[in-house]
Formats: C-alpha cells, structure tokens, sequence
C-alpha cells in the first residue's frame, strides 16, 4: 500500500493573486492536509474517511480524486484497476487549498504506484487542470506549493511552471479558519474583470518588492509590502470580523495578515511563537464561528507531498 499526505497550502500569500503560494504544517505535528492511499485491485473503487468527510460530494463521480484516477489513466494510455482510500482532513471551501491536497495526493500517489511514468512538469500541469475544473479557472499557487513545499511564484512558463522564493525561518503563520464555507468559484466570480491604472501599479510595486525583500532577507519590508489591492477588498466582506481582528493582531505585535486564497481562512504572521500564541487566542475568541473552525500555528512546509 503506497500512503501520501498533501499539505495545506495559502493561495495568493495575499500579495500575489494567482502566482505565490505557501505550504504550511502546524508545528504541534498535526497532519493538516489529505491522505491518499492507493493499492492493486481486480477493479476501481474509493473509500473516504476523515473528519469532513460528510462534505464529499456524494456521487463517487464527482470526487475530485476519482477524476484524479481517470484522467491519469487516459494520459497513461491504460486503466490502473486499483482501490484508492481518501483520508479528508481539509475542511471544503475553507481557503486552504483543500481540493488541491486531493489533486496533489491522488497524483502522487498514482504516480507512485505506476512507478513514476510522468515528471514533475507533466504532474503539475496535470494538477493545475484539475484544480481548474473546479475552481473555474486554472491556478497553481495551491497545487504547486502543496506539491513542491515552501514559498513559491508561479511562472507558468513550462516547462518552468513554479519556482521556490526563500522566506524568513523566524516566521510563524497563524492559520484561523472560522468554519464556515466560501466556495472559491464564487469567490473569483466576485472579483473585477478590470483593474485601474493605479492598482496595477500598486499591485506592481507590492508584488515586485516583496519578492525583493525575500531575497535580501528583509522581513519586516517584505511584510509591509504584504498588501493584497486585487481580492482583498471584494473579498473581505464575506469573512467575520476580518478588518477588526486584523486591527488587534497588529496590535499585539503581528507583522502581518491576509486572507488565505478565496478565505475564509486568513492568516497572519508573527516573528516570535510569544505573539503568534497571543494572536492563536484572539482569533480563536473573535474569528472563529463554530464548532468546526480551528486555529494552528505552523511554519512554511519546506517538504511538499510525500510519502508516509
Ligand atoms: N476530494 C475533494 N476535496 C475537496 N473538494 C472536492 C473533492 N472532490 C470534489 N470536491 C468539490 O470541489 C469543490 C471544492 O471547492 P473549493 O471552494 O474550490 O474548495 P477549496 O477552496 O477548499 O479547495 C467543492 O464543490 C467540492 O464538493
Ligand atoms: N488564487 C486562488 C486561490 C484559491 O485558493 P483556495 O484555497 O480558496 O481554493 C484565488 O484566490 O481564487
């Protein structure tokens, strides 16, 4: 039996729509992400499990997984009989790149099993097309992160599709995800079709310098520059509280915060596990809707998808 875990992943890193993308990993141990396992059969068949698994689609068809399974197959050129088992841990909706951990896992987990017939190149254009099916637009700032670990741009430029951007070790980033759903179509259907001269110059210099301080190891800049002027102001009126929590996380010494890919998860960054654990509670008291909604404090996933 081949098992792989998937990591959750921070769409856009609120500065850069569509090209940055971070994976993340509590540092408590806690598996945030999916689970795929995959092993022969005589024909094809999914399990599910895991804390939200009653937010699967119920149809087997409409699995991202199993069309994960299929379109593998057709690229293969044969049909893989085998029993997959997806372990749901990643909340549906939520902003934490939780149907790419199932794109990501499925792949590498067929990739696996069929002895590698594809590379990296080939896996993540493949990932990026499925995570398009559902999101409604093609995107790798979840697949590529989730897959590859760390920070990183996406160039789309094959083959040179996504690049790793160092970042600050000292970063802690703290993930609250309220519990309750935005569906990340939807969350992109809101946004403007055009922009004005001015936030594209803005969107420019923000973007530009960020990277910029990454690789002069500047943080306190890079966070500064960490300003999103493309989703976050359409966007932020389907998160609670997000402006006020964000106020008081500044406050108690936070560099920075955002909404993680469509939301309504947000992350902040803290420079000390002191003010990150501060901030852990606040949004624990004020962001957090209900009994499904959690908070972790992780650091950047440096490794990606492997197996366990
Ligand atoms: N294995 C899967 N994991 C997550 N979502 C899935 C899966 N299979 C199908 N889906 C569907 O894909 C859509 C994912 O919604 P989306 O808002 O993109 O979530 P997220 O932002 O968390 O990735 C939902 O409609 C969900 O029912
Ligand atoms: N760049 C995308 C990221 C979506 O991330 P998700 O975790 O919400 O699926 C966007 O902002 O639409």
């Amino acid at each position: 039996m081949i098992t792989v875990y998937a990591p959750a992943s921070i769409g856009n890193v609120g500065v850069g729509f569509d090209v940055l993308g971070a994976a993340v990993s509590p540092i408590d141990g806690t598996r945030l992400g999916d689970i795929v396992s995959i092993e022969s059969a005589e024909v094809f068949s999914l399990d599910c499990q895991g804390t939200f698994v009653s937010k699967l689609p119920p149809k087997m068809e409409d699995n991202i997984v199993y069309q994960c399974w299929q379109r593998f197959c057709e690229v293969l050129g044969k049909s893989l009989p085998v029993h997959m088992i997806l372990e749901k841990n990643m909340p549906i909706g939520s902003g934490l790149g939780s149907s790419a951990c199932s794109v990501v896992a499925s792949f590498v987990a067929l990739n696996e099993y069929a002895n590698r017939p594809f590379d990296e190149v080939q896996l993540l254009t493949l990932m990026g097309e499925l995570e398009g099916r559902i999101s409604g637009a093609v995107h790798y700032d979840n697949v590529a992160p989730c897959y590859l670990g760390g920070l990183q741009i996406i160039l789309d430029e094959p083959p040179q599709i996504s690049q790793s951007v160092p970042s600050f070790d000292n970063w802690y980033w703290v993930m609250a995800y309220p519990g309750i759903k935005v569906s990340t179509a939807e969350a992109r259907a809101i946004l403007p079709a055009q922009y004005s001269r001015a936030n594209i110059i803005d969107h420019g210099r923000y973007f530009a310098g960020f990277i910029h301080a990454c690789y002069t190891k500047q943080d306190k800049l890079a966070a500064k520059l960490m300003q999103d002027v493309i989703a976050e102001p359409y966007r932020q009126s389907l998160l609670p509280n997000f402006k006020q929590v964000r106020e008081q996380a500044i406050e108690l010494g936070a560099l920075a915060m955002g909404i993680s890919g469509s939301g309504p998860t947000v992350f902040t960054i803290c420079d000390s596990l002191e003010i990150a654990e501060k901030v852990a509670s606040l949004m624990q008291s004020g962001y957090i809707q209900n009994e499904e909604g959690f908070v972790h404090i992780c650091q950047l996933n440096t490794v990606g998808t492997s197996r366990i």
